[in-house]
């Protein structure tokens, strides 16, 4: 178990004090303590933040409860005799609750190991260094702001009742009848998908002309074409105006009403218009952090500009600043700022002292670390089929490097053994710079998420179509496909038409 902090007298000074025990900022906490600095992670709820106890984790273990509902439903096409008897709700919490309970324990353990000390608290900024939980100031030459996000809704739409965010999503204790999903983004398609397998009727609403609007036009379009094969509704370029209670099949329910007029009625209504940043009365903007719409303003390094009186720095990494709001961006900036003070202090303590850190280079002995480059973070929509991305978008790629210096590729899956015998269909898209690297893979079909590893490596070496064609990939797998589209990009297609 974590060790508590005693909630009398001086907990004396840390190196170290992180507030949030996310992705972001447990990270940090636990790079710290490896690295040899006193850390203290204050944490209002659960160790482990939104993505193990609201996000990732628990939506994922729906999303394979609900992969396994179509298998049954499917078995028969393959001939093997199966069927849905139907969905013990109360049986798939107790699965999702246990993978949750099993990673939650293995964090304490770890937090408990690296001996970092857990307060369990509300904690706020009273001033640049210290963070007060509990009436007990935790003084840190370096402090990391990690409070991460919650749901937001919209102007006049209180969650409440048949209202619901994610967070009421996660813990519905049947599956609905039918559900008005407001926003195509990436939890309005995960749950979307999830409650469709699962029985429920479902329409999205978004109000771009796209599902998942930040990928690829081609994967919304692939997506946009899926959701309609399984039956899920949407409407596109579409405003929520207003909810109003109603009665949907003899039971309660809600009347959505969209700008065009248009009226949808289900028994539930979920919000998934973005999630935004915990900042508000927390005492950042007393103690000097500047908040642009609420994020946290940081340089490249993650630093607020905001120094201690001890010669360290406030920090902020995760949700609570401006980019992509992923679990593995948290991790990674949590790690890089745990990194950078462990080297700041490494060469303040050297004897012939060198200063501040560098973007490269050795520092009083450690590396200071290079910063995390959003645009090599891989990206995955886990509904069914799955999105996967890493780099830019065509549309993007033309605006960077000119219209005609840009070449696309989509390899469809029908040409890949392993995506026949699993059903599914899809594609994968490679943009490149002509004559040059790979910049940007965009994927659709069931299980592709798991390929974009092969990817992030593409992208973020710079790798020409040509490097890859030369590596032999295994047979059969969905995998293939990638050496497949690049060896067609290369110029060499084997099963592909060019
Ligand atoms: C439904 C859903 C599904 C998601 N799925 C994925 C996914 O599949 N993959 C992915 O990469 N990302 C996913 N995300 C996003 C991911 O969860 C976040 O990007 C990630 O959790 C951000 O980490 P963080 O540390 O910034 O914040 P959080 O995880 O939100 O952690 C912040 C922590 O700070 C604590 N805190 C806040 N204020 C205080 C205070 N004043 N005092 C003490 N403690 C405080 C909170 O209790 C919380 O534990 C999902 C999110 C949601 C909502
Ligand atoms: N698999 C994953 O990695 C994963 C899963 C879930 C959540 N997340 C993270 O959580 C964050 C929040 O997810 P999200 O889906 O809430 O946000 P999102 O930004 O992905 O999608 C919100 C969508 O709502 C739409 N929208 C906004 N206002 C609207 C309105 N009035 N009417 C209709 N549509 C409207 C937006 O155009 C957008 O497409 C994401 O940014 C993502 O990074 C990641």
């Amino acid at each position: 178990m974590p060790t508590t902090a005693t909630t009398a007298g001086d907990p004396g000074i840390f190196d170290l004090v992180v507030l949030g025990g996310g992705s972001g900022g447990y990270s940090a906490a636990l790079r710290g303590a490896q690295l040899g600095l006193s850390v203290a992670l204050v944490e209002e709820s659960k160790l482990g933040g939104t993505c193990l106890h609201n996000g990732c984790i628990p939506t994922k273990a729906l999303l394979h409860a609900a992969e396994i509902a179509d298998v049954a439903r499917e078995g028969s096409r393959l001939g093997v005799r199966t069927s849905l008897d139907g969905i013990d709700v109360a049986g798939v919490h107790a699965y999702k609750d246990s993978v949750v309970a099993g990673l939650y324990k293995g964090l304490q353990g770890l937090i408990a190991s690296r001996k970092v000390t857990f307060v369990q608290g509300h904690g706020t900024l009273v001033a640049p260094g210290v963070v007060e939980a509990g009436g007990v100031r935790y003084t840190g030459r370096d402090v990391v702001l990690a409070t991460g996000s919650y749901a937001r809704t919209l102007p006049g739409l209180d969650i409440a009742g048949p209202v619901i965010t994610s967070d009421q999503a996660l813990a519905l204790g049947h599956v609905p009848a039918s559900v008005v999903v407001l926003g195509g983004g990436v939890i309005g398609v995960e749950l979307a998908s999830a409650w469709k397998s699962f029985g429920a009727d479902v329409h999205i609403v978004e109000a771009l002309d796209h599902l998942v609007p930040a990928e690829d036009v081609a994967l919304s379009k692939g997506l946009e074409r899926a959701f309609r094969k399984r039956g899920i509704d949407f409407t596109l370029g579409d405003r929520f105006t207003e909810v109003k209670p109603t009665t949907v099949d003899g039971a309660d329910g809600v009347r959505v009403t969209l700008e065009s007029g248009r009226t949808l009625d289900a028994e539930l209504l979920l919000v998934a218009v973005g999630r935004g940043p915990r900042t508000a009365d927390l005492g950042f903007e007393a103690a000097g952090v500047r908040l642009e719409r609420g994020f946290v303003v940081t340089d490249e390094r993650l630093r607020t500009g905001v120094p201690t009186p001890a010669g360290g720095h406030v920090w902020a990494v995760g949700d609570i600043v401006p980019g992509l709001q992923l679990a593995h961006r948290g991790f990674a900036q949590g790690v890089f700022v745990a990194e950078s003070i462990a080297a700041e202090r490494a060469a303040q303590g050297a004897p012939s002292g060198s200063g501040t850190t560098t973007s490269s280079g050795t520092v009083g002995g450690l590396t200071a670390p290079t910063p995390v480059d959003e645009t090599t973070i891989p990206r995955i929509t886990y509904c069914e089929p799955e999105v996967a991305s890493v780099g830019v978008t065509e549309a993007r790629a033309r605006e960077l490097y000119g219209a005609d210096a840009v070449e696309t590729l989509e390899y469809n899956l029908a040409g890949n053994g392993k995506s026949r015998i699993l059903g599914t269909t899809g594609f994968a898209k490679l943009v490149r710079r002509k004559d040059g690297p790979v910049v940007g893979m965009h994927l659709i079909g069931s299980r592709v998420g798991e390929l974009i590893g092969e990817g992030q490596l593409i992208v973020g070496w710079e790798a020409f179509p040509e490097d890859v064609a030369s590596l032999v990939h295994a047979h059969p797998t969905q995998n293939e496909a990638l050496g497949e589209a690049h060896m067609a990009l290369a110029g060499k297609p084997l099963h592909a038409h060019n």
